[in-house]
């Protein structure tokens, strides 16, 4: 690709980029990855001489050279011809199956990907576009040829025993004089046109027709066909005065976990002709409509070349039919554009006019995506989200009975019971729907940065496998809790046994533990096992050692504040220890031994002693010989035979009095039962 080329790519991929493409990426399946572009399909058909022109000796104003390229006669210049070429060119004597199984049929799958397709009928008035796209009974067009295959389809991809269940909608509306008109509610009058955060197109108020047959489907679309705004002109006896869409929803719900949901949107368009008011002879209502019309058609041509040319702004809301197509062109449905052409000479302006559009269009890059979320059951935030984009009232008014049928969760998709074994990804519906969200999400991010997919979650396998291992350790802990909640019950049966007083008053097990807790702040006595931090391990080691009465005078009032130099009475109402001659006596022996040959670092175990202090313990220790003994603080209370004796450090040694931060102890009664917190030399 020459330079030239390569710009005109990039103007083209960032118009799509500004467009809807970009925005709707980032709220599907597959968000950060972007998705692979699809040209917009251009197919051309000319139709056959009608009204017994050819019978008259007309020559046609274009030809077919093969299956793909056409000329015409250059109006400039009649020596020479015009030529064109496009995805598909299907000549007068070409037929309706040819057309919809040549470019129509090939995009249908794209709709059980849960991506959108669109299919447009263009073309001057009288070209014959309503026969492409509706034909008569003998030659049905695409519309009843695409439904039946649709239906036939979701039928065999949504059977029993299938993963998913496929459900088919339709909705018709036609766009007459720039109002939204819903042909299957007639009296419904305008609709507005909305744009969700998501960057998709809905209408909301819309009605949507569940159906499962093409007999539902004839059942609902004639009669509605028969709503739309057809009128007489000079050049179509039957010339459709409103752009008819008929929108076709498959929603693809996942049976199993994690609960799926897709939904591909099918546009099937048959756009009014454009007309040459001199040549129509149209008046009054007729001349308005077809002022109506070529407007729009003129901003769909601008929408076009805006994209084409990479523009920063792409004109859809200048009229509704470009803010209706705003997915199909530029955006992310794969399109296909028939154009239709008819081979009289009195078209030939508007046939050129046609395959220059026509020619303009199959440059639109679209970029198609799969529309993937999470079950509103499994994710009700999104049920919210919803309501809040089209206000309540709205929502109320969109959401028609049938419609409420349809969004009905599937009783095939009821999730695992928690008793029972569930395999990770049965486990998965079973987790909180935002963690889910966030996991799928991550999945995206990682599948957008090259990581292998795997089947199932589509979940690379690293992913997976931290996911179970989270949810392993989550049942490791579930066990644990319920084991201790056994041991607490056990404990309790086992007191109550030796209390009767307590048995008396105590409900039934499930509220033992609070009752018991009222219980314990009237009783006077508490046993408690206090342990200072470095004899933790030796008690462990010698259980006997480990009594300690404290007794409780009252409410102790202010923890943080104690300190050595406090008056007792400040500590009045806190427990009182009675700590054994013995333990005390041990406890100073090993902390004067870890002074005396504890290396800068094993003092640093000691509370208060930073490396700092420890470094200068060590240099004293070198210069002075070992200290002599540990003695507890002036004023403490509860500290035996330590009690209010206090031997100061040496005027001259490097370390302050040495005490005990209450906040390291395990608890603030061992900080209190700690017998060493000064030391001093001898
Ligand atoms: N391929 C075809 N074979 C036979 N007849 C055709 C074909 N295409 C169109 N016709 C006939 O041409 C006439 C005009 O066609 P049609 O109404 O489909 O045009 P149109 O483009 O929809 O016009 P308008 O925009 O005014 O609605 C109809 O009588 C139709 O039966």
């Amino acid at each position: 690709m020459d330079a030239g080329g390569t710009a005109q790519l990039r103007r083209r991929e960032m118009a799509a980029a500004i467009s809807g493409a970009g925005r709707c990426r980032l709220s599907k399946v597959g968000a950060g990855r972007r998705p692979p572009p699809a040209r917009v399909r251009v197919a051309v058909r000319l139709r056959p001489f009608v009204d017994g022109t050819a019978a008259a000796g007309e020559p046609p104003c274009v030809r077919g050279l093969d299956s793909c390229s056409l000329e015409i006669a250059n109006w400039r210049n009649h020596q020479e011809t015009l030529k064109y070429q496009f995805d598909a060119f299907y000549g007068e004597r070409s037929s309706q199956q040819d057309v919809y199984a040549g470019s129509v049929q090939p995009i249908l799958r794209h709709l059980l990907e849960g991506q959108n397709a669109s299919v447009l009928a263009y073309g001057p008035t009288g070209a014959g576009k309503t026969h492409t796209m509706l034909g008569s009974p003998e030659q049905p067009g695409v519309i009843p040829r695409a439904l039946m295959d649709l239906l036939q389809l979701t039928r065999e991809e949504g059977g029993e025993g299938r993963p998913w269940a496929l459900s088919v909608t339709m909705s018709y509306l036609e766009i007459y004089q720039e109002k939204v008109l819903d042909l299957l509610d007639p009296a419904s009058g305008d609709l507005v046109i909305r744009e969700d955060c998501r960057g998709n197109i809905l209408i909301p108020g819309l009605t949507q027709k569940p159906i499962t047959s093409f007999a539902d489907f004839e059942r609902h679309f004639l009669p509605a066909s028969r709503n739309r705004t057809v009128g007489a002109t000079r050049l179509n006896q039957r010339s459709s005065r409103s752009h008819a869409v008929l929108l076709v929803k498959v929603d693809q719900r996942e049976r199993l976990a994690p609960f799926r949901q897709r939904e591909g949107k099918l546009y099937l368009i048959d756009l009014a002709g454009s007309e040459d008011n001199r040549r129509t002879g149209n008046k009054g209502l007729r001349l308005k409509e077809s002022g109506a019309i070529n407007s729009s058609l003129f901003v769909l041509g601008k929408v076009v070349d805006a994209l084409n040319q990479g523009l920063p702004r792409v004109p859809y809301r200048d009229s509704k039919l470009t803010r209706l197509l705003q997915d199909s062109l530029g955006g992310s449905a794969h399109s296909i554009l028939i154009a239709n052409i008819a081979p009289e000479r009195r078209f030939y302006l508007d046939t050129v006019s046609a395959l220059n559009f026509a020619a303009r269009s199959k440059e639109v890059i679209n970029r198609p995506f799969t529309n993937e979320s999470l079950q509103l059951r499994v994710l009700a935030p999104i049920k919210l989200s919803q309501k809040e984009l089209v206000g309540p009232s709205e929502a109320k008014r969109a959401r028609g009975p049938e419609e409420e049928e349809i969004g009905s969760p599937e009783p095939t998709a009821a999730p695992a019971s928690a008793s029972q074994k569930l395999s990770p990804l049965q486990k998965l519906s079973s987790m909180d729907p935002a963690v889910l969200e966030r996991l799928l999400s991550l999945d995206r991010l990682l599948g957008s940065q090259g990581s292998q997919g795997t089947h199932g979650l589509n979940t690379p396998r690293r992913e997976r496998m931290v996911l179970m291992k989270t949810m392993e350790e989550k049942d490791l802990e579930i066990e644990r809790l319920k084991m201790k909640q056994k041991e607490l019950e056990a404990k309790v049966l086992a007191q109550e046994a030796v209390d009767p007083k307590d048995k008396e008053n105590s409900s039934p097990a499930v509220l033992r533990p609070l009752a018991r807790r009222t219980v314990t702040v009237a009783q006077p006595l508490k046993k408690a096992v206090v342990m200072p931090l470095q004899l933790i391990q030796e008690q462990a080691a010698s259980p006997n050692a480990e009594i300690h009465i404290l007794k409780k005078k009252g409410r102790k009032r202010k923890l943080e504040s104690l300190d050595a130099s406090e008056p007792e009475e400040k500590a009045e109402d806190c427990w009182e220890l009675q700590i054994s001659p013995e333990l005390l006596a041990h406890g100073r022996q090993k902390i004067l031994d870890l002074l005396n040959e504890g290396s800068a670092r094993d003092l640093r175990s000691l509370q208060r002693i930073g490396q700092k202090k420890a470094q200068l313990i060590v240099g004293w220790r070198e210069l002075h010989g070992p200290f002599s003994q540990v003695t507890a603080p002036r004023g403490w209370p509860g500290m035996g035979g330590g009690r209010g004796e206090a031997r100061q450090p040496p005027p001259s040694s490097p370390a302050p009095s040495y005490r005990c931060c209450p906040a390291r102890w395990r608890t603030w009664n061992a900080w209190r039962a700690y017998p060493g917190s000064r030391w001093s030399h001898s």
